[in-house]
């Protein structure tokens, strides 16, 4: 937005025509379906897989493309990296009419049964970041919405993708935060021990931004996932930049596909949401039934 610009209000920072101050984009610009990215970088990425993509906005870390993809209008937009600057994509995208967030990042797995190059998709966070509980208090679940989690699922199957399936934990710290020594080694007694104890409650991998998306997500009735490419692994000490990643953006893109045509179904029948019956006729109409 342009310097001098006058906004609505403090509050409520939109300018004439709806756009939203950090995202910049107005009502009518985004899908309802949203990927959130945390690099700028991926968006464009995650949009060569669309058969057509435009570039919506661009301010800060945020970038947004809309496109079609197998004939779904789209979105990506990226979150920067962390909670606070995601919490900023949610907030915004909601009021824009976005209702349905996949996150596509990148992870580092805890588990050496996960490897480099895997996916995973998140069932729910453990909230290790500050964002969500200015929100609500620290009982109140991180968990992914089950028909978006059973899309990704479905997706990762669909295309032959390895994946493993289970819990995350977001933290606001990429180095001593997630027990990597900081700079000079440094390493606070609190921190020692946290990947063995979270690999102990059967937690699969640390990134920084799924607690964040969930919180908010449940707490204004919207809908979550997560996919992330495992780029590194904790026990075995592995980091490949990038390993994995196109799998994961191609499984979210595919999820999109998968759960309008649920949402369709839904629709059609009149359900209170996605259910066994809205699979199986799913199943029906692809003719794999
Ligand atoms: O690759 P993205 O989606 O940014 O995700 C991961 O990478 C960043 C840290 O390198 C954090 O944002 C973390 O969650
Ligand atoms: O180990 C990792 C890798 C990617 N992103 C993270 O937050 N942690």
């Amino acid at each position: 937005m342009e310097r001098g610009k006058k906004l609505s209000s403090a509050s409520a920072p939109v300018d004439e025509s709806g756009r939203v101050y950090h995202l910049g984009v107005k009502p009518g610009d985004v899908s309802k379906y949203v990927l959130l990215p945390g690099d700028p970088g991926r968006v464009k990425r995650i949009a060569s897989f669309w058969d057509k993509a435009w570039r919506v906005a661009e301010h800060r870390e945020y970038l947004t493309f809309s496109g079609r993809y197998k004939g779904v209008f789209i979105s990506a937009t990226s979150t920067g990296i962390g909670s606070p600057s995601t919490a900023i994509a949610v907030e915004e995208l909601a009021r824009v009419g976005s209702t349905t967030f996949i996150r596509v990042g990148t992870t580092g797995a805890l588990n050496r049964n996960i490897g480099v190059g895997d996916i995973i998709i998140s069932t729910g966070a453990v909230r290790f970041e500050g964002t969500s509980k200015q929100y609500v208090f620290p009982e109140y679940p991180a968990v992914a919405s089950f028909d978006v989690t059973l899309a990704l699922i479905t997706a990762a199957e669909e295309l032959g993708v390895k994946y493993h399936v289970g819990l995350t934990v977001s933290s606001d710290s990429f180095y001593v935060g997630q027990e990597r020594p900081g700079y000079k080694g440094y390493l606070p007694p609190f921190q020692r021990g946290l990947i063995d104890f979270l690999r102990s409650v059967n937690v699969l991998n640390f990134e920084m931004e799924a607690a964040a998306i969930f919180t908010l997500a449940n707490i204004y009735g919207l809908r979550a996932g997560s996919v992330c490419a495992a780029i590194a692994n904790r026990e075995t000490e592995e980091f490949i930049v990038d390993a994995g990643v196109d799998d994961a953006i191609k499984v979210a893109n595919e999820a999109v596909k998968i759960l309008s045509e649920w949402d369709q179904i839904v629709g059609e029948t009149g359900s209170k949401t996605v259910s066994a019956k809205t699979i199986l006729e799913w199943y029906k109409r692809i003719g794999r039934l």
